[in-house]
């Protein structure tokens, strides 16, 4: 299904996404802030700074589910039309899981349809966050594998809490499957050909101390300065005129792109057809389990 019918489907009577608004904040946020509600999405705007606080809540793990990544979708779409919006930092709206990455149960026991819908779903919102003409930033409140990862690297900065049990990174093998292409060159384009290929091979996960290390974040601060700490860089990034920095940002990102635009179909059978192998649906079921039986 395309974004439309998507967000049509989300948008029928007795979607909590209906009727969301855009009103002023009860609490927080400057004056004149504006708060507005979806189902899996909290917006924090505050037009007199021109930056937005998009907060992911979609418990227990923010994993981006079809549902999550649509409302993500429109949320962003909304903030790109918004003309007083020229930042938009990303966050978990409880600190402790930034996002568990893709959902899981979207690419176990589905059919082909689904995991085509699927994938064009994480397409979608990778193009848009990696294109944005808004400067964006990553405040990162929580642990941030795989999917988590890529979208904190699709921004321009990337703030991350101090603490070691938050750990970031592309573990995709780790699950007994492998990072896209995309998401490969997203963080060639972030650390380096060398520390990929290490990283990606490996499946690591980064303690706050070795991401920094190795250039997956920019700054690791204090758990409860995450968010002030990204809004204040944010501050610099919006100090430069809007075209230049727009023009820089897609010289620098053009090529990456268009390898995707380029490639966007082959991708997705690519997708449908590895996900659906027996093999490697055993592997993710196995996977889940271990995740489920955690807590039973
Ligand atoms: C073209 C390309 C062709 C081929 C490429 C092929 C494949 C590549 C495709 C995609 C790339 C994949 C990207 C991904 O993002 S895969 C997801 C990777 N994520 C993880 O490995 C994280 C898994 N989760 C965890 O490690 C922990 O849950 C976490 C540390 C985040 C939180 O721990 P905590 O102890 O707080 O919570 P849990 O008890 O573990 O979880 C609660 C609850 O949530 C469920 N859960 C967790 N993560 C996910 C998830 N990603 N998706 C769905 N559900 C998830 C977990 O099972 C628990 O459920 P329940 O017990 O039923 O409450």
């Amino acid at each position: 299904m395309a974004l439309v019918a998507r967000v049509r489907a989300l948008l029928l009577p007795g979607s909590r996404l209906r009727g969301a608004t855009l009103g002023r904040a009860a609490n927080g946020g400057g004056a004149g802030a504006r708060r507005a509600l979806s189902h899996r999405v909290l917006v924090e705007a505050d037009p007199a700074a021109g930056v937005a606080v998009v907060k992911f809540r979609n418990p227990p793990v923010n994993s981006l589910s079809l549902e999550m990544l649509t409302e993500l979708g429109i949320c962003l779409e909304k903030l790109e039309n918004d003309k007083t919006v020229r930042g938009i930092v990303l966050t978990a709206d409880r600190p402790g899981i930034f996002s568990a990455g893709l959902d899981l149960t979207e690419m176990c026991g589905r059919n082909p349809a689904h995991y085509a819908e699927f994938w064009k779903a994480v397409q979608e919102l990778w193009l848009r966050l990696y294109q944005s003409n808004m400067a964006l930033g990553a405040a990162i409140n929580g642990t941030c594998p795989a999917g988590g990862c890529l979208l904190s690297l699709t921004c321009d900065y990337r703030i991350l809490a101090d603490n070691p049990k938050y750990t970031i990174g592309l573990n995709e093998t780790q699950l007994g499957i492998f990072a896209p292409f995309w998401f490969k060159d997203t963080m060639v384009n972030t650390i380096g050909h060398r520390a990929t290929e290490r990283a990606l091979q490996l499946g690591l996960l980064f303690t706050p101390a070795e991401a920094l290390q190795v250039g997956l974040v920019d700054q690791v601060v204090p758990e409860d300065q995450v968010q002030s700490t990204a809004l204040s860089v944010m501050s610099q990034w919006l100090a430069i005129p809007d075209h230049a920095r727009q023009l820089t940002k897609t010289m620098m990102r053009k090529a990456t792109v268009d390898q995707l635009l380029k490639h966007r179909e082959a991708d997705i059978q690519n997708f449908v057809s590895f996900i659906s192998r027996d093999s490697i649906q055993k592997v993710l079921q196995v996977y889940l389990q271990k995740l489920r039986k955690k807590n039973h």
